[in-house]
């Protein structure tokens, strides 16, 4: 994309594309396939101990050609390596190449039925960015084999039965996927290095560039990233000495009724931590007496019903409004989002105002439509996502969870969050982003009502509606891990100080 910055992830077909393009511009396939073979031997250096003994595993196409080149520098050190090769001679020019080198030095590879445990690290250079349909015969069982080893295993590019592009084990429950301990990728990671469970059968992904311009890989990417600051920050809005408080916007959240009021607070507290100018709870005359028992720089205005919360908006000051924490899943919350929306609010549709348009996607569509541009945020899980989206042909069935989330951005005309442990962030322009700093303790209650907060808070702050959630996203993990472990969802908002510090003042990123 024109003008993006950040960290571009690359789908298996658009990667083979820019090898293409490489190749054309008089860069050797084979070159490509040495330098990628040399990285890998890299890797492997710093996993075997000396005295390990190294088992190559090729496949038959050019991921094991990285395999054969890594196996040949790696012997030409003085290392003990053995080759395997299950699925026969190379079928490319470039492994046929590279088969051969490391034969002519070299000579046989072992059997299949080797004993694995007399090895000290496994390289799995089987399949990688070409596999297309599930592990099967002697790949299935080498995969069952090397996991039941439970050796150090460095995959090339893709651990063999995962896919590069969705981050799934092909074939599902009854397919399988080498597990590795690392993986060696090239030129740029793929979407299936970040999603679930495709992270964690990757272990630390390390890309090593084989000389891919940077152009070419702009190129050919579709606007898909990796979810860091460097997606975002120039749009990041960084208060000035000069910025009155309604400068930094003001953002209005519809709290639920008395027994359900929480949720809005953390929502309205972590709009005011990432920088939002002022922020006031809309609630009924109930709510608002237990709001008032806790609340201090968050404002409270009584609003009834929808009709009173459409009043409230004729004040032009709240450029920003939350709907749905804990807000009553209903056709009076369904009522609100519309006001939000026709009165050309930035809208954070969260929760229960997700589920009050459950089945009606194209409802809400048209409503966004209507409402002229200004962004929409919508932060479903995958519950919610399901109960909006999950009569729509071509959502639910779409492939993967970028695939998912696009889908519905297209549909919505807004900006779908679809969280998870690797959220995905993704615009109705086609912008994708991956998130891979939420730690496993940011799975607790409340946690979604600070998220809705902050992409809330910087929406009032004028940043763009993909920005805005992107960053939102990242600032939500990054807070977490600034706290640890044993963090409830109070805490979050407690922590964005600390991560805006870092953040604004370019010191070290957690
Ligand atoms: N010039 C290039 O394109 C470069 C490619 N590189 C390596 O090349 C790899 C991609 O190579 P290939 O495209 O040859 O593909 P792979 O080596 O991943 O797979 C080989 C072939 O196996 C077949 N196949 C797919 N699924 C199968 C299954 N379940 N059972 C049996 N056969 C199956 C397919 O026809 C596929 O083309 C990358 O992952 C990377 O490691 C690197 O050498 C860098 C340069
Ligand atoms: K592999």
């Amino acid at each position: 994309m024109a003008g993006q910055s950040g960290e571009y992830l690359l789908r298996a077909s658009w990667m083979a594309e820019a090898d293409r393009i490489t190749i054309a511009s008089g860069v050797p396939g084979y070159e490509l396939m040495l330098r990628a073979g040399r990285g890998v031997a890299a890797a492997a250096r710093r996993m075997a101990a000396p005295g390990a003994r190294i088992l190559v595993i090729c496949g038959a196409g050019n991921n094991g050609g990285d395999g054969y080149v890594a196996a040949r520098l790696l012997q030409a050190e003085g290392r003990d390596v053995d080759v395997m090769a299950p699925l026969g001679p190379a079928t490319t020019a470039d492994a046929g190449q590279a088969a051969a080198d490391w034969a002519h030095a070299h000579g046989a590879a072992v059997a299949v039925d080797v004993d694995l445990a007399s090895y000290g690290l496994v390289i799995d250079a089987l399949f990688g960015a070409g596999l297309n349909r599930p592990l099967e015969g002697v790949a299935l069982d080498l995969a069952q084999r090397i996991n039941a080893a439970a050796l150090p295993v460095l995959a090339v590019d893709v651990p063999s039965g995962l896919s590069a592009d969705s981050g799934q084990v092909l074939g599902a429950a009854m397919g399988a996927s080498v597990s590795a301990t690392a993986t060696v990728t090239f030129a740029a990671r793929k979407p299936g290095h970040l999603l679930l469970p495709g992270r964690a059968l990757c272990g630390a992904v390390t890309c090593i560039d084989i000389g891919i311009a940077p152009g070419t890989i702009a190129s050919v990417g579709r606007g898909m990233f990796y979810n860091s600051p460097d997606l975002w920050l120039t749009r990041f809005p960084a208060p000035s000495l000069e910025a009155h408080k309604y400068r930094r916007g003001h953002v209005l959240c519809g709290s639920g009724g008395p027994l359900s009021t929480g949720a809005i607070r953390l929502a309205a507290r972590s709009a005011l931590r990432v920088g939002a100018g002022l922020a006031t709870i809309a609630a009924g005359p109930d709510a608002c007496r237990v709001h008032a028992a806790h609340l201090t720089a968050v404002m409270i205005r009584e609003a009834e019903g929808a009709g009173d919360f459409a009043r409230l908006l004729d004040d032009v000051r709240f450029n920003a409004v939350i709907l749905g924490p804990a807000g009553g899943v209903g056709p009076e919350l369904a009522a609100r989002v519309e006001e939000a929306i026709l009165r050309g609010r930035a809208l954070v549709i969260d929760a229960d105002a997700i589920s009050s348009f459950a089945g009606a996607p194209e409802r809400m569509a048209a409503l966004i439509v209507a409402g002229g541009g200004a962004p929409v945020v919508m932060t479903p899980h995958d519950g919610e996502f399901a109960r909006l989206f999950g009569k729509v042909a071509g959502v639910m069935d779409a492939g993967a969870k970028y695939e998912r989330a696009l889908a519905a951005a297209r549909l919505a005309g807004a900006i779908v969050v679809l969280k998870g442990a690797d959220t995905v962030i993704a615009a109705p322009d086609g912008r994708v982003a991956i998130n891979d700093n939420a730690p496993p303790w940011l799975g607790t209650a409340g946690s979604g009502d600070v998220l809705s907060g902050l992409v809330g808070g910087l929406l009032a702050q004028g940043m763009p509606g993909f920005e805005a959630a992107a960053a939102a996203v990242w600032i939500h993990g990054a807070a977490a891990r600034t706290f640890g472990p044993g963090l409830i969802s109070e805490d979050l908002p407690e922590q964005v100080p600390a991560v805006l510090r870092r953040l604004l003042q370019q010191e070290p990123l957690a």
